[in-house]
């Protein structure tokens, strides 16, 4: 078997044609030769690797592969290259090397069960469901739903935030955010405050999964006062995220504040304060501490971190 890193394309969920880092390896079936283009990116420090399950659960499945330089499966291309540009944004902003800071491969599977709207981290890989075509496309079809599944895997080695809860709602939002600062730094003209808004119901403009900006537009809150005490969900971590999710919203386009100055307060927080017992308030103060680290005290990003948890009801 040989193996060389080329160039390929495919088009994605969205109909666009995106080029894609491909492996050329030449198999041996019987006595014949087949020159197979996989989705195995080599040219970055962590290896990227794509399989399909095929529409069954076994995972990883198996790696998507063509005859030609041409992957013909939109979910795929999506998966593929939007993983390269996470690797990218951590590597860039953070000088980290991918999921746990070890260049360790990074896999992702797509067409993921039947309908499956939804995409998760299982604690090793991404997974991603192909959607209905009504509630949702190809759920790697999102830049932000990547990149949101991929810090699930960065904070597992990290904070790793218990998955119930306060806790587990942090979870949920320090993916929301990195989901949305990775929007910007990649598609500055696609950015917004939504989650999964370019896959979610293909039938309805203007709306998506969750809004950092107004998690209420969703149903979600957006203050301590209606916290959502619920054994559902892990204690609903998917919604209660709204309340840090707002605050990160807040922080960001306070008087003074970037998105870049943001995201920086984020990973430190991540990655040196945070533990996997942290609640809302324990992430105030980590953020806090973190901005006073960056900026100093009293400085005015410590203090737009301050105010923001203040607006959402976290003393
Ligand atoms: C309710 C509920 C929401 C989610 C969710 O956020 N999934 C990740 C995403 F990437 F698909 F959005 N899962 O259950
Ligand atoms: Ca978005
Ligand atoms: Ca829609
Ligand atoms: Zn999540």
């Amino acid at each position: 078997i040989r193996t060389v890193s080329v160039t390929g394309s495919g088009i994605g969920v969205l109909g666009d044609t995106k080029t894609l880092n491909l492996d050329k390896v030449t198999v041996k079936i019987r006595n014949k030769t087949e020159t197979q283009y996989q989705t195995n990116d080599l040219t970055r420090s962590a290896v990227i690797t794509t399989y399909t399950a095929n529409n069954a659960t076994r995972l990883p499945g198996s790696i998507v592969y063509s005859l030609s330089q041409i992957i013909n499966d939109p979910a795929a291309v999506d998966a593929h290259y939007y993983a390269g540009v996470v690797y990218d944004y951590y590597k860039t902003k953070f000088g980290r090397n991918g999921i746990d800071n070890g260049n360790m491969t990074i896999k992702s599977t797509v067409h993921y069960s039947r309908n499956y709207v939804n995409a998760f981290w299982n604690g090793s890989q991404m997974v991603y469901g192909d959607g209905d075509g009504v509630n949702s496309l190809a759920l790697s079809g999102g830049l932000d739903i990547i990149a949101h599944e991929m810090t699930h895997g960065v904070d597992e080695y990290e904070a790793d935030l218990i998955y119930k809860d306060q806790s587990g709602a942090l979870n949920e939002s320090f993916s929301d955010c990195f989901g949305t600062f990775i929007e910007y730094f990649a598609q500055k003209n696609k950015f917004d405050w939504e989650m999964g808004e370019d896959v979610w119901t293909p039938k309805i403009a203007n709306d998506a999964l969750r809004s950092l900006q107004d998690p209420t537009k969703y149903g979600d809150p957006a203050h301590m006062n209606d916290y959502n005490y619920t054994t559902s969900d892990n204690g609903g971590v998917h919604t209660n995220c709204g309340i840090p999710n707002k605050a990160c919203y807040l922080i960001a386009t306070s008087s003074g504040m970037t998105i870049e100055k943001t995201e920086q307060i984020y990973y430190r927080a991540l990655v040196n304060y945070l533990t996997q017992s942290s609640d809302f308030k324990a992430a105030k103060e980590a953020l806090i501490q973190s901005a006073v680290d960056l900026y100093g005290v009293n400085s005015v990003e410590a203090n737009a971190v301050k105010a923001a948890f203040e607006a959402v009801g976290i003393y």
